[in-house]
């Protein structure tokens, strides 16, 4: 955990409890009389000022683990109002206040409730972010089953993996499957044109690209080099020459920003197959094949 960033970050989270803790201390001091050393039960100090301090813990590993903003505040306004509820008991196990004060009573009595329902509804919005979330990234859920197998520049799976589920779909009977194998026009030429490290990134978002426009269950993996592979499940040629041509779309307007904040362009070339009687490798092969200008050699790596 980095301190300074946390502090940094939410600065104005954390000192508002922390004021209001130091200003109920204050007041304590300033109401009652100091108990005695006899008078001390440490079973209750230990347990309410561990309870303190656990919400207050609470607090900061949800600021480290969130960006700012309502949902954030909403989680730590709870936890404060829990945090300084416990912090009064603790006050009243030192400090003896006189009878005829009752703000001790409210604080204690009303802060945990208050900070209950803060809490509860923002439990609450966290699970409809986390929803949403999960939503987008479910798409890429496929990509990430197996680590094992993942390119590490994009990363996305490569070809050895492709053809582990090309076997798993094309094992299910009667279920129509589509392969289009993309590869990037005169990527040689971006290469060099734009160096290694652009050019890398240029292919790490270019699979972004491809994974936004992709539907639920379609899988992307990168082939080799400058060429991805989309599998397309219960799909047939018409369906597949849509997405193709919505792919190669979506590559063509896809305004890459170089590290000069210059403009690069991309087209994509397309090959389609759609399973005939075809094993994991012969479908990749007429993929490949259906490549303009290709050549029945060209191989994964
Ligand atoms: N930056 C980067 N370049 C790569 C990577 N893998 C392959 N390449 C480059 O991709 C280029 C692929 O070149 P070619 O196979 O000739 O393809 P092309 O230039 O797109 O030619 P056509 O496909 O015929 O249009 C080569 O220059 C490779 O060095 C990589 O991981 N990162």
């Amino acid at each position: 955990m980095n301190v300074n960033n946390l502090i940094a970050r939410h600065r104005g989270t954390l000192i508002i409890p922390i004021v209001i803790a130091n200003v109920i201390l204050l007041a304590n001091l300033a109401s009652g009389d100091t108990k005695s050393w006899q008078e001390l039960v440490w079973l209750d100090i230990a347990g309410e000022g561990g309870a303190a301090l656990l919400a207050l813990l609470w607090i900061v590993l949800i600021l480290n683990s969130r960006p700012g903003g309502r949902v954030t505040r909403m989680l730590v306004a709870g936890l404060s109002g829990i945090f300084l509820s416990y912090w009064q008991d603790v006050m009243d196990e030192f400090i003896r206040l006189p009878d005829a004060i009752v703000w001790d009573h409210w604080l204690e009595s009303g802060a945990m409730p208050v900070g209950m329902i803060l809490l509860t509804l923002g439990i609450y919005h966290w699970h409809k972010e986390q929803q949403a979330i999960s939503a987008q990234l479910i798409r890429r859920e496929r990509i990430f089953r197996e680590h094992r197998s993942l390119d590490n520049l994009t990363p996305l799976s490569g070809a050895h993996y492709l053809r582990e589920q090309l076997k798993r779909e094309l094992s299910r009977p009667d279920q129509p499957l589509a392969l289009i194998m993309l590869d990037l026009h005169c990527f040689d030429h971006s290469r060099r044109l734009l160096g290694p490290s652009d050019s890398d990134r240029l292919l790490k978002e270019l699979g972004e690209l491809l994974l936004l426009n992709l539907r639920q269950q379609d899988l992307l993996c990168r082939y080799a080099g400058d060429r991805f592979a989309i599998v397309l499940p219960m799909t047939q040629q018409a369906e597949a020459d849509r997405i193709a041509c919505e792919l190669q779309q979506a590559v063509r307007h896809f305004a890459f920003k170089t590290r000069r904040g210059e403009s690069h362009f991309m087209t994509a070339q397309m090959g389609i197959a759609v399973a005939h009687d075809d094993d994991a490798c012969s479908l990749i092969e007429r993929a490949n094949q259906r490549l303009p200008g290709a050549t029945a050699s060209w191989q994964a790596a």
